[in-house]
């Protein structure tokens, strides 16, 4: 069994849940910590009282290329000091949730673990766009995440009022939305029930809507999670990438750096899971496999906001295509071809 202070560390975000996995590990002399950052060659870590560095171990190296996943921010570890001050990371505990994409290349991103809710942000100025809203819930919702909306921007933004009265019209009525201006200490009081301690939160969105003056405004009072830092400080990277804070109100705050795109890297049920509504109008389709599409007896078109429709089927799509190998894209590619081939023949001879 690790040792470990359960109190100092629910400061950043420590759950039983986690907490129980500790009685499979006998290595007593290591450390229970979590990641604040990732950087190539090294993992930053915080173990409730100090932020130190520290490298993967190739054992975990490798159990982790295994599985196809890296460590992201949020994750639990466990550390092993070894001569010089150095630390190394032996274990991963699984985490109770993980956020991931695909990059353009088809290879998994990890973005964050252990997240309780994901502040999804967008301005009600230029940025405003539902779909992409929506599609982040999906995304969100599908790794196990709570999804909540923060547009910021308030104080600035155009028909502030009608565009979250539409916003609101579109969502799903389980996920909360507010106003905000991202730069008012405000803000904090509104999102207070989300902002407890042990509770971790992340912040995603496009880049210049306010995920960074968000965070500075919701961790304005708190203590940095920098603390004191073991081992000789060697070289002082600043961060660039995901980075850990503590909030005031004691949770934790994963900032991130703008999202462009954002590839789906969830199963297709649980990116349906998110349109519920949809799914429910379709079990009264005529057809079982309809697409809702020109379908005779389909409930679902008419039933739901047209836009909404095409958002839930585009995403569905862009799943299929994330799940396919090199191989399966190429073959139906060519499928599609024959099958052109074939209809501009038709054409010929008409
Ligand atoms: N007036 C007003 N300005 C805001 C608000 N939110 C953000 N801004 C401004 O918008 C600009 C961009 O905000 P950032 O917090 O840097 O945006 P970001 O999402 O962190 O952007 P990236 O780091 O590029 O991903 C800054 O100049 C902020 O001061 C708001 O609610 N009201
Ligand atoms: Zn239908």
């Amino acid at each position: 069994m690790i040792n470990f202070d359960f109190e100092s560390l629910k400061q950043i975000g420590l759950t039983h849940a986690i907490a129980s996995q500790l009685a499979t590990f006998n290595d007593t002399e290591a450390t229970l910590a979590r990641v604040t950052a990732v950087h190539r060659e090294w993992i930053a870590v915080h173990d409730g009282a100090a932020a130190f560095e520290a490298r993967i171990h190739p054992k975990l190296m490798q159990a982790l290329q295994e599985r196809d996943v890296s460590l992201a921010v949020g994750d639990w570890v466990l550390a092993e000091a070894h001569a010089h001050d150095e630390y190394w990371l032996s274990e991963r505990l699984e985490p109770s949730s993980h956020l991931s994409r695909r990059s353009d290349d088809g290879r998994r991103q990890s973005l964050a673990s252990n997240v309780d809710t994901a502040l999804l942000v967008m301005g009600l100025d230029r940025d405003f766009k539902l779909r992409r809203m929506e599609r982040y819930i999906a995304l969100v919702e599908a790794a196990g995440v709570a999804a909540v909306a923060v547009l910021t921007k308030a104080d600035i933004g155009d028909d502030v009022a009608a565009r979250m009265e539409q916003l609101r019209q579109r969502l799903p009525p389980r996920v909360p939305a507010f106003a905000v201006n991202a730069l008012d200490e405000a803000v904090a009081a509104s999102l207070a029930p989300w902002l407890a301690a042990g509770q971790t939160l992340i912040l995603l969105g496009t880049s210049g809507v306010g995920k960074s003056t968000l965070t500075n405004t919701l961790t304005a009072s708190a203590q940095a999670t920098g603390g004191v830092r073991r081992g000789d400080g060697r070289g002082r990277h600043t961060t660039t990438a995901r980075s850990l804070h503590q909030c005031a109100g004691g949770a934790c705050i994963i900032d991130t750096p703008g999202l462009r795109a954002w590839r789906p890297d969830a199963d297709a049920d649980a990116l349906a899971a998110s349109f519920d509504d949809i799914d429910a109008l379709a079990r009264q389709c005529q057809f079982r496999d309809c697409r809702h599409e020109a379908e005779p007896g389909c409930a679902v078109r008419g039933g739901v906001d047209a836009d909404r429709l095409f958002n839930y089927n585009k995403l569905l799509r862009e799943h299929r295509r994330a799940e396919q190998t090199p191989l399966e894209r190429i073959a139906a590619r060519s499928k599609w071809k024959v099958l052109m081939k074939a209809v501009k023949a038709r054409d010929r001879h008409k």
